[in-house]
């Protein structure tokens, strides 16, 4: 059967901002005509979530950009789930490929921060995606899959789980993935997960596409049947955000 699932855009801000030009990126967001049927979450560096989620309208969520698996203790420069949603913080982005390279994120670190947060009723943007040189020798589909078998290991709470596909490639490059290229891997991750979770959750999980998404290229990607949404990295920095927000209409 054929849900619609709900369009979904992520702003992950990365290590970017400071207090006031956040404050300003905020009041853009809170003056900008948004397409009311898009889910939109942003996540400012952690330090700011607390002002952000304050001043943002209430149509708009935040999202941290990374948690700990422990619920609380000795983890120096760590967050835990319920200071988040102390913060009235319900999302986190987890398992970034910044975070899987330079911080050394397994796979089974990362699904088991997954499973940890959506036991916390913290809701999950769960980044997959393969590196230049995997996609070079065809091991896209594998690579992808590799990561979200490790979140099937642990937990089943994918309802509160959104798809960030990232082709390492695309990110930060301004070489967005094609249409057919996001398309297939999209396509092949809802494959994977009817064949070895559910065809309910492969058909109602949002698979999101993140890699140099502008305004320019968010439309043609959005009328993709798999392409759910965007996580928004440079561009969600800029006016254009609002744009890609509004990639539907
Ligand atoms: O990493 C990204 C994408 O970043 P860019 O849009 O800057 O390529 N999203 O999490």
């Amino acid at each position: 059967y054929k849900m619609a699932r709900q369009f979904f855009v992520g702003g992950n801000f990365k290590m970017n901002g400071t207090l006031s030009s956040i404050k300003s990126i905020v009041s853009a967001l809170n003056d900008a005509k948004l397409d009311s049927n898009t889910e939109v979450v942003i996540a400012p560096p952690s330090l700011y979530l607390i002002p952000t989620r304050d001043h943002l309208r209430k149509d708009v969520e935040v999202a941290a950009q990374n948690v700990y698996d422990k619920p609380s203790g000795a983890f120096t420069g760590e967050i835990a789930v319920d200071q988040l949603k102390d913060a009235n913080v319900n999302w986190a982005i987890l398992g970034h490929s910044e975070r899987r390279t330079l911080m050394g994120e397994t796979d089974e670190f990362v699904a088991s921060k997954t499973a940890h947060a959506t036991d916390s009723g913290i809701k999950v943007i769960f980044c997959c995606g393969e590196s230049l040189e995997e996609r070079e020798a065809n091991q896209t589909v594998d690579v992808v899959t590799r990561q979200i078998a490790a979140v099937t290991k642990q937990t089943k709470n994918w309802d509160q789980i959104v798809i960030a596909y990232e082709p390492i490639w695309a990110i930060g490059t301004g070489k967005v993935a094609t249409s057919e290229q996001a398309q297939e891997v999209h396509a092949a991750i809802r494959e994977w997960l009817k064949k070895n979770v559910s065809e309910e959750v492969a058909e109602k999980v949002r698979v999101i596409y993140g890699g140099s998404v502008s305004a320019k290229n968010c439309k043609e990607l959005a009328q993709c049947a798999d392409i759910d949404g965007f996580l928004v990295g440079g561009a969600s920095l800029k006016p254009e955000f609002a744009d890609i927000i509004n990639a539907k209409i």
